[in-house]
C-alpha cells in the first residue's frame, strides 16, 4: 500500500536531513507512509534508525526539511502513537506487575473505563495479555521477568490504545521464534485491521518478510526506499555500502553476504546479528 493524494499520510517527510556535527545520517529524504502501510527500517549500527523514530516522536529535531505525523507538525506525547522502545530491562524492584504495565497503555476514555469502571479495563488488559501469550505471568512483578517476557508486555502496551501509528524499535529482540511470529503478526494485524501505519526498525528482515510493504534502508549517510524486491538486491546494497555485497534468497529467506565488519559493528557492538539479515 502507498500513500494516495486523497488520504492524509500517517507520516510525511519532505527534503528531510539529519546530521550531528559533520556526521550526516540522511539528506534529501522524501517519504510518505500511508495509513495501513508497514515500513521496515533497516541499516547497520549507528546508521540513524532510532534517530528516525525519535524524529517522528518529536524527541529529535531534523537538521533540515519538515516532518508531519497525521498531517500535523510533530508534537511529543501523542496518544495516537504507540511505541515499542528498544529493549532495556526493567529494574528488579520495579513496583508494577506485568498487567499494570499493559494497563498503563489503555486510554480510559476510549475504552469506557469511566462509564463501566475497572471491569472493562481489566477485560481489555486480559485480552491483550492473551494475545502476546503473557496470561500466565500477568500477576508477576515486572522486574523478575525475562527480557523476552518483558518485551511481549511492551508490545501489548503499545497496542492497547489501537494507535494510528506504531513505532517499533527492534521489537523482536530476545523473543523466541514462536513469540517473534506472535508479536509480528499482532503488529501486522494492527496495520491490516485498524489501518495503523507501522514503522518497524530491525536488523532482521526475515521474520517480517511477509508483512513488509516497503523498506527504508539507511547506510553511510545515504538511503534507499522501495519494496523488499527493489531494495534488497546486490546492486542497491553494494551501492549503499560502497563495497561488493551479495544478496540472495533461499527457502523464502533473504541472505546478505559481504557487509564490511567495520560497518556492521562500528561501535564494537556485541550485537552479533547486526547485519545478518539473512539468518
Ligand atoms: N543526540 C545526539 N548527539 C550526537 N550524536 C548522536 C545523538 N543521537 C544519536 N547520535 C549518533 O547518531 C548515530 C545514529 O544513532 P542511532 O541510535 O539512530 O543509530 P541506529 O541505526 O539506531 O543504531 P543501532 O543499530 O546501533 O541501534 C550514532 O552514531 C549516534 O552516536
Amino acid at each position: 500500500m502507498t500513500a494516495s493524494s486523497t488520504v492524509t499520510p500517517a507520516v510525511r517527510l519532505r527534503n528531510a536531513s539529519m546530521a550531528f556535527g559533520d556526521r550526516v545520517l540522511w539528506d534529501g529524504l522524501d517519504l510518505e507512509v500511508a495509513p495501513g502501510e508497514f515500513l521496515a527500517v533497516l541499516g547497520p549500527n549507528g546508521s540513524g534508525k532510532s534517530t528516525f523514530l525519535k524524529v517522528l516522536l518529536g524527541l529529535a529535531e531534523l537538521s533540515g526539511g519538515s516532518v508531519e505525523v497525521g498531517g500535523m507538525p510533530v508534537t511529543s506525547g501523542s496518544r495516537r502513537i504507540g511505541t515499542i522502545p528498544q529493549q532495556k530491562a526493567f529494574p528488579e524492584d520495579t513496583p508494577l506487575r506485568a498487567r499494570d504495565l499493559v494497563a498503563l497503555g489503555v486510554d480510559g476514555h476510549r475504552w469506557g473505563v469511566r462509564m463501566f469502571g475497572r471491569k472493562k479495563l481489566g477485560e481489555r488488559v486480559d485480552e491483550l495479555l492473551e494475545k502476546v501469550g503473557a496470561t500466565h505471568y500477568a500477576d508477576q512483578p515486572l522486574g523478575i521477568l525475562s527480557g523476552g517476557e518483558q518485551q511481549r508486555l511492551r508490545a501489548a502496551q503499545a497496542l492497547a490504545d489501537e494507535p494510528d501509528l506504531l513505532l517499533c524499535d527492534e521489537p523482536l529482540l530476545s523473543l523466541d521464534l514462536h513469540h517473534q511470529r506472535a508479536v509480528s503478526s499482532l503488529i501486522h494485524r494492527q496495520a491490516c485491521d485498524h489501518g495503523a501505519a507501522v514503522i518497524f526498525v530491525t536488523h532482521e528482515i526475515n521474520p517480517i518478510l511477509q508483512n513488509v510493504d516497503r523498506v527504508l534502508y539507511l547506510a553511510g549517510g545515504r538511503f534507499h526506499i522501495g519494496t523488499v524486491d527493489e531494495v534488497m538486491t546486490s546492486e542497491v546494497l553494494s551501492d549503499l555500502y560502497g563495497s561488493p555485497i551479495e544478496v540472495f534468497r533461499t527457502n523464502g529467506r533473504i541472505v546478505v553476504v559481504g557487509v564490511p565488519e567495520s560497518v556492521a559493528h562500528p561501535h564494537g557492538s556485541d550485537h552479533a546479528d547486526a547485519l545478518r539479515v539473512g539468518e
